[in-house]
């Protein structure tokens, strides 16, 4: 039996890759990300689709799906 491990799913999104959580806040969480394209490493703010939409925060719909990510 390999004792060889199988690397882990990362989640992408568009050209993103997703890592980490960095921090949390109110509204939103932040991961770490890495643009697979040229490498650059940013940080990624998910906002909670539920919350922006009882606060308000849009003036119109936006059809956030990001929720379905984690
Ligand atoms: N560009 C970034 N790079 C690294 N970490 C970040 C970045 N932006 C935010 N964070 C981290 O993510 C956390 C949450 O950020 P976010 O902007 O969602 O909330 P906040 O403004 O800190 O708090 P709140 O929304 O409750 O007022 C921050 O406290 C910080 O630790």
């Amino acid at each position: 039996m390999s004792s060889r491990k199988t690397p882990a799913t990362r989640t992408r999104v568009g050209k993103y890759e997703l890592g980490k959580t960095v921090g949390e806040g109110s509204f939103a969480k932040v991961k770490f990300a890495k643009n697979v394209e040229n490498g650059d490493n940013v940080a990624i703010k998910i906002l909670d689709r539920d919350q922006v939409l009882r606060h308000k925060m849009v003036e119109h719909g936006v059809n956030l799906n990001l929720n379905d990510l984690f």
